[in-house]
This record gives structure tokens, C-alpha cells and sequence, in this order.
């Protein structure tokens, strides 16, 4: 692995395809373990969780169901500011185990603004799956029940990251060279 250009800016290698692979299937182990016979729901956030949530819903060795959504953001009333709702998602929650798949906890803005929408729903639990979180970058408070790795306030890149559309594609995860 070396140093990559996207766009106008150079990322350096930072965790490598296998690192994350592994990570991914100790999380895995973690929820068939916790979630035995709980026949989880899990959510992925689109776009950039496509990749952790395939090769993560591939270790899933209990009974699951997987459901894909993607969140849009628009300007609420003043009361309200600006307000996150969810496209795609059909299943009801009542009762169920639901896991949240996301790439990243940055800020926590979008998990915080997003799970009382899921918790209206009364889910029996309401579980969050994370590759990724900067703490030093957060603002929003976001509990996450399973995490692959804790990283520094850098712009990442790679294996569904993307930096102005680009760079979804990449196997492994790049850190911006500043
Ligand atoms: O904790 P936060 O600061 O809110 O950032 C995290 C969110 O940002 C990214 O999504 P983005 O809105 O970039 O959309 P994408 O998944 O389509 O790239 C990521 O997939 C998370 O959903
Ligand atoms: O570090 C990041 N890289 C790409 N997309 C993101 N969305 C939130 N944080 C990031």
C-alpha cells in the first residue's frame, strides 16, 4: 500500500483490508453470541455502510434479516431546525432487535438526529454497530454497543468512505496526509 491521489488530495494507507476483515468477524462472533435466538433486524445506513455491512452480515450465523436505508436530511420548521427522516425502510420495528450498521460515528450528529425516529417504533433493543468512531470529533452523544476501531479527528477514506464521491471502492482504509 502506498500514498493515493483523489481528487486534489494525497491519503496515506492507514488500516490495512486484512486488519479490517478480522476486526469485522470478531464483531460478527460478538453479536451471534449476544443475539442468540433474538432473530436481529439490521439496518444499514446507505451509502457508505455497504461494504461493512455485507461483509459483516456474512459472519451473521443466527437467524437474521437485513434492510437497507438511506437518510435524508431537509430544513424543518424553526422549532424543529434541520430534520433527518429515512427512505426505505418497510419493516415494522415493534418488539424486534434491530442493529444500526454504520461505517462511521464522526460528529454523532446523524445517529443522534436519526434513532429517536427508530426508537418511536418501541424495537425491544436498539443496538448500533459501528467499523468506525472519532471521539475527539464528537459532538452529538451516540452510545455504540459494537465498534471495529477508535480513530483520530482525520478525514478518512476507502472501503465505503468517500471523499467527494470517490474513493467508495477501496479495500482498505486511507487517512488524509495533512
Ligand atoms: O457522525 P456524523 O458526523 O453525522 O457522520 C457520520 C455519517 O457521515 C457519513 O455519511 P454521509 O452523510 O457522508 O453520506 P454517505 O454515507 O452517503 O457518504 C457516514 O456514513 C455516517 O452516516
Ligand atoms: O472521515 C470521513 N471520511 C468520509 N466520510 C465521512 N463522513 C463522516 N466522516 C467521514
Amino acid at each position: 500500500m502506498s500514498i493515493i491521489t483523489v481528487h486534489d488530495k494525497q491519503f496515506q494507507p492507514y488500516i490495512t483490508a486484512a486488519d479490517i476483515q478480522q476486526r469485522i468477524a470478531q464483531m460478527a462472533s460478538e453479536i451471534n453470541r449476544d443475539l442468540q435466538g433474538k432473530r436481529p433486524l439490521f439496518i444499514a445506513i446507505l451509502n457508505g455502510s455497504f461494504m461493512f455491512a455485507g461483509d459483516m452480515f456474512k459472519h451473521i450465523t443466527i437467524d437474521a434479516e437485513i434492510s437497507f436505508i438511506k437518510l435524508v436530511s431537509y430544513k424543518g420548521t424553526k422549532s424543529t431546525g434541520n430534520v433527518i427522516t429515512s427512505i426505505g425502510l418497510d419493516e415494522d420495528l415493534y418488539g424486534r432487535t434491530v442493529v444500526i450498521l454504520e461505517d462511521i460515528v464522526d460528529t454523532g450528529k446523524t445517529l443522534s438526529m436519526f434513532l429517536p425516529q427508530l426508537e418511536h417504533q418501541q424495537p425491544e433493543q436498539l443496538l448500533i454497530a459501528s467499523l468506525l468512531h472519532k471521539p475527539d470529533a464528537q459532538t452529538h452523544p451516540v452510545k455504540i454497543d459494537y465498534l471495529g476501531f477508535s480513530v483520530p479527528n482525520k478525514f478518512l477514506l476507502g472501503y465505503g468512505l468517500d471523499y467527494d464521491g470517490l474513493g467508495r471502492n477501496l479495500p482498505e482504509i486511507y487517512q488524509l496526509v495533512d
